[in-house]
């Protein structure tokens, strides 16, 4: 049984713990902690599980971490995770810049396995698979363009209009690179008008990407629209289309339940086998995160912005 430890107890945090202790195998919630110590105090008590003051206590209590703390907290977590040579599952952004993630790829080369695991759940839902199985397949020859929408009922008052890139459209940053086997190269942010449900916001967004290949994906955010939580993707190919099934929901929990489920079974199952993660990397986050900050300078200049990664790893090339 794989002893996990949970840093972060709030919305995911919660809803993974959830599906850790009730729905799925091969695991159990040993340790917890968050800053707001009255809520981890709750949550741990709830499932039975110690409660710590520091999520590098939680580190040492357990065999496995889950991250689902506030994005600029990811660094240093998985970073202590790694120094432990704990296996660590990152929920997204890795890291909030591209410097920060290159620290969490450079101390995972230097330990020599992998051990990261970025929380991507898109690669694990049935529809999205489905689309790149027939696409891959060669269904409508060479996919040619990809038209998604990313639209949320409404967003919690902390959120700003950067949000919309490096905290709804770098789910769409790394489905591309998953979809396709093709990085992002360049990235423009168009700025349509504004929809007045937003309170100030610059919502809807519609953004470009350029993939290495000649691929152009187009990405609209709409995060204001109040009528669900609606996920579309249509690949146009040489000879036909291929349109992404799936309800529109009432929230991410709702659409990708199905998903979260699968991404974690599978986090423990090959833990349980060879010790290593097999879902999306450090590197994925790393070039996720590459590709927000480019979308963020795009937003404030209106230019079209390359990206630029590192050379790649070898501990990364399979
Ligand atoms: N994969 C997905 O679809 C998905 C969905 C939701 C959230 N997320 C990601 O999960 C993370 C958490 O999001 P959420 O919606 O649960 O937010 P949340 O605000 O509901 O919960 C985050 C919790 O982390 C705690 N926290 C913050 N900093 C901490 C620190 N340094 N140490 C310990 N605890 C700390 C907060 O007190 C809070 O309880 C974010 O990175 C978010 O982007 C991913
Ligand atoms: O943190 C959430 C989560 O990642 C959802 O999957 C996404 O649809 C939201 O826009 C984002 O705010």
């Amino acid at each position: 049984m794989l002893r996990v430890g949970v840093i972060g107890t709030g919305m995911i945090g919660q809803d993974h713990i959830r599906r850790l202790t009730s729905v799925l195998s091969g695991a159990r919630v040993v340790a917890v902690t968050d800053v707001d110590t009255t809520l981890a105090a709750g949550v741990g008590a709830a499932v039975g599980a110690a409660v710590h003051p520091t999520g590098e206590d939680v580190i040492a209590a357990c065999d496995a971490v889950l991250v689902c703390s506030w994005g600029p907290s990811h660094e240093q977590y998985v970073l202590a995770a790694i120094d432990a040579g704990k296996p660590v599952f990152c929920e997204k952004p890795l890291a909030t810049t591209a410097s920060a993630c290159r620290r969490i790829v450079d101390a995972e080369v230097a330990c020599g396995r992998r051990l990261v695991q970025v929380g991507f759940m898109r690669r694990f839902d049935d529809a999205y698979r489905k689309l790149r199985n027939e696409a891959g397949g060669g269904a409508i020859g060479a996919p040619l363009l990809m038209h998604c929408a990313h639209r949320n009922r409404d967003v919690p008052a902390y959120y700003r209009t950067e949000m919309a890139i490096v905290d709804t459209a770098v789910h769409e940053f790394d489905m591309v690179r998953w979809m396709f086997g093709e990085d992002i190269v360049a990235i423009r942010v168009l700025v349509p008008r504004s929809n007045r449900n937003g309170a100030g916001l610059q919502d809807p967004l519609l953004i470009i990407l350029e993939l290495a290949n000649g691929i152009i994906v187009d990405v609209e955010t709409s995060v204001n629209i109040r009528y669900g939580y609606d996920i579309r993707g249509e690949i146009v190919g040489e000879n036909g289309t291929l349109t992404l099934g799936g309800p529109v929901a009432v929230d991410w929990r709702d659409r990708f339940q199905a998903a979260y489920d699968t991404e974690l079974q599978e986090w423990i199952d090959a833990l349980g086998v060879s010790g290593h993660p097999t879902g999306p990397s450090a590197w994925d986050g790393y070039a996720a995160t590459a590709v927000c900050e480019a979308g963020v300078q795009s937003l404030r200049t209106g230019s079209r912005v390359e990206v630029a990664l590192a050379e790649r790893p070898s501990l990364f090339l399979s």
